[in-house]
Formats: structure tokens, sequence, C-alpha cells
């Protein structure tokens, strides 16, 4: 049976299908997403769990083979709703994608853009003020402060992942997507985002897929395990890793497959 949207999920997710052409990559997907938690979706290559993801900001929208149904709300509004305009919904909710991806600009251009083009400055000031508040809040102004002019293509992996991360803040999302962030980054450089992730919790809902059973532990409240396109199990990260409940679960998380 099919639940209605939880009113008190940030994003709620009722038998969620996608079809990509014949290929019936996810499966009747019921997920509550709750706010100010850091949500993990888990589970073997291919499972479904990156086509999840793009349903929430409608990045599947640009598949051309990709067919979505069910419902899916953000704050009980429906994200497929036809009057919705997609470039605000992807304001709302921000992406961070698993190679660094700045633009080929400045370090300030590279943050300016969304506020930019979403007229969030009224004036330069308003605008420096944004820029600077993004990078602060990514861990990342003291590593550039004095080198804002400089492309943000020459920063190191790590430094870039916090750009990319300061530039989905700047527009004031209310969630955060991140598709595997840290599967290009050194463990240094992976502890710094990890750590930013956790500081942004306060702020920010945040679902982030990762292929570490260590991260998800490390930065997370929540973990859904996918299987072969269904969600499994869903529960608070502890429990996942010390009590699963479903013997597919216990399998991936003690490496038995996967
Ligand atoms: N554009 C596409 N066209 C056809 N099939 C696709 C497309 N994108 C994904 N798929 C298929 O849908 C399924 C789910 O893919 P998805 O990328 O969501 O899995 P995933 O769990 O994120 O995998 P990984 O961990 O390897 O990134 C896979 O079988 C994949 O081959």
């Amino acid at each position: 049976m099919t639940h209605l949207p939880s009113r008190l999920a940030k994003v709620s997710a009722r038998d969620v299908n996608v079809h990509y052409g014949e290929k019936h990559a996810l499966k009747h997907v019921d997920l509550d997403i709750r706010a100010n938690e850091v949500t993990a979706l888990i589970g073997p290559s291919g499972c479904g769990k990156s086509t999840f993801l793009r349903c929430i900001n409608r990045m599947n929208d640009q598949i051309e083979n990709a067919h979505v149904s069910g419902a899916l709300t953000l704050d009980g509004q429906d994200i497929y709703d036809k009057g919705i305009d997609v470039v605000q919904l992807r304001a709302r909710v921000g992406m961070v994608f698993q190679k660094p991806n700045p633009f080929p600009k400045s370090i300030f251009d590279n943050v300016a853009y969304g506020p930019r083009i979403h007229g969030l400055a009224r004036d330069q000031a308003e605008l420096d003020e944004i820029v600077m508040t993004s990078l602060e809040k990514a861990g990342l102004l003291t590593e550039v402060r004095d080198r804002l002019d400089e492309p943000g293509t020459g920063l190191s992996g790590g430094q870039q992942q916090r750009l990319c991360i300061a530039r989905a803040i700047a527009v004031s999302p209310e969630l955060i997507l991140m598709d595997e962030p840290c599967s290009a980054l050194d463990p240094i450089a992976t502890a710094k985002v990890e750590e930013l992730i956790d500081e942004l919790r306060e702020n920010y809902t945040i679902v982030i897929v990762t292929h570490s059973m260590q991260q998800a532990a490390r930065v997370s409240q929540r973990t859904a395990f996918f299987h072969l396109g269904e969600l499994v199990e869903v529960a608070d990260t502890e429990q996942i890793f010390t009590n699963p409940q479903h013997p597919l679960t216990q399998g991936y998380i003690t490496g038995r497959f996967g």
C-alpha cells in the first residue's frame, strides 16, 4: 500500500519508479528525508542510488529516455507539478557531484554565479558578502582569501570540491544532494569534506550517495539501503550498521556482496 506523503519530511517519495527505456531502474520507492539530517544512500553499484538522488532535483529530466512516476514532494509541494519552475527548484535543491566541477572562472565568480543569475544581491557589497560567507561556510575562506581572482580550476581536488559546495550554498538551498562527493579526494581532503557535511547539517538537509560504508556511518543520521532498484531498508544509521533488519542489508554491510 502506498502511504500519503509525510508532512513532516523535507522530501517525501511515494511509489517512485524510474524507467530508462525498458530498464526499470527504481522500483516503488517510499522514502522520507528528514530536515536537518544527513541521509546516506548506500548499496551495490547500479542499485539506483544516483537515480533516486536525481529525482529530487529533476536532473532525470535531462536524460532523454528516463521516465519518472510516483509522488515526490519538497515541503509538501509536488516536485513534478507542471507549474514548478525547475530553475527555482534547483536553487532550493543544490547538487555536488562526484568529480569537482568548478566553472572555468575565478574562485569569486564560481561562487557568485548562482546569486548573480538568481538576482540575490542588490549591489556589489551584497554579492561580496554572499561569496565570502559561502566560502567561510564551506571551510575554504582562509585558504583562498588572497586569491579570489585566480581560477577555481587551479585549486587542489579537495579545495575544488569545497568550492563546489560553496557554490551550492551561495544560493541558500534548503537541501543539498551529494553524489559520491569524496570519491575523487584523498583521505585528508575527504576528512575535511566529511567534517563540513556534519557542520552543514545544522542549516541544511543533506542526501549523500556513498560507496563507503565507513563514510555513511561517519556522516549520516539515517541510512537507506538500495538493492536492484528497490529500497530494502531505511533506518537510523546506527541501527543499519549494528542491527540491520533485512538479510540483504546484513549481507552488504558485512561485505558478503556488493
Ligand atoms: N541514462 C541511463 N540509461 C539507461 N540506463 C541507465 C541510465 N542511467 C542509469 N541507468 C541504469 O539504471 C540502474 C541504476 O543506475 P544508478 O546510476 O542510479 O545506480 P547507482 O546505484 O548510483 O550506481 P553506482 O553506485 O555504480 O553509481 C543501472 O542499472 C544503470 O545501468
